[in-house]
């Protein structure tokens, strides 16, 4: 069975109509959902699959749209299924993670002092494939988001990018197509403003074709509606809506 890939949101930081920038990607052998902001579980539930269908979780950097919801998730396996989620995570967001997000609310005397308390840590290094489950090989390419952060983009399949929040990197994004056989983009966009720490519509508007097309745009703002037919080939990707590999790729 090919991959199939459902946004959970579609929405940026500050979106109310949309919900938070995380998704599941099924291959048919297992789940990895790819980011746990603060709205993955309320989606989950809306879209029937509960959190311990989840076989593991990949978090691409620490902002509360993308780690939000972690703190729930764990509790909520550790609690109620009496198991760790299994975490993949580059090492140098464990400390970030645990010391500044996630301890406030999970830490327990003589219990609970780490990450690996909670969750089935798996480290991953950055460039390097991995499986996460099966039918999911995802690579990490580290992309510039906000100065002294780290943030992973990810590369699936060999196949498909999936920017993390980044400023415009036009290089990867060629070497990925050119070089590296990238049939689908993933890409998320800010539609207004300068992107001092996202990659702006215009700025994908000057990518040449064959790149444009194969871009799917996500991480969008409450008035996207607007931007429809501004986009030129690039589509919006829908959240919910379940895409089978096929469809996002030229
Ligand atoms: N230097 C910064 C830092 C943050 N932000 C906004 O806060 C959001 C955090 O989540 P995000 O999805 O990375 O989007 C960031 C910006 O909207 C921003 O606009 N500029
Ligand atoms: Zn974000
Ligand atoms: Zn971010």
């Amino acid at each position: 069975m090919s991959l199939s890939i459902q946004m959970l949101g579609t929405g940026n930081a500050f979106a109310k109509r949309y919900y938070n920038n995380n998704a599941l990607l099924d291959s048919g052998e297992g789940k990895l959902l790819i980011d746990c902001g603060t709205t993955a579980s309320l989606a989950l539930h809306q879209i029937g699959v509960p959190l311990s269908e989840i076989d593991a979780i990949l978090i691409t950097h620490i902002h509360a749209d993308h780690v939000g919801g972690l703190e729930e998730f764990g509790f909520q396996m550790n609690i109620l299924h009496r198991r760790k989620p299994v975490l993949y995570i580059a090492e140098p967001l464990i400390h970030p993670l645990w010391e500044h997000t996630l301890k406030g609310g999970m830490s327990q005397q003589g219990m609970i002092d780490k990450l690996e308390d909670v969750f089935e840590v798996n480290v991953l290094t950055p460039d390097k494939s991995a499986t996460l489950v099966p039918g999911i090989k995802v690579e990490l390419i580290p992309t510039r988001h906000i100065p002294g952060k780290n943030s992973y983009s990810l590369f699936i399949n060999d196949r498909l990018f999936y920017s993390a929040d980044m400023i415009f990197a036009p290089d990867l994004l060629h070497h990925l197509v050119h070089e590296r056989g990238c049939r689908g983009i993933l890409h998320e966009v800010q539609l207004q403003g300068a992107g001092e720490v996202h990659t702006t519509l215009d700025e994908l508007l000057s990518l040449p074709k064959p790149l444009q097309e194969r871009i799917h745009l996500m991480h969008y703002s409450d008035d996207m509606e607007q931007f429809r037919g501004k986009a030129g080939v690039m589509s919006f990707l829908e959240q919910q809506r379940i895409y089978h590999l096929a469809e996002l790729e030229v």
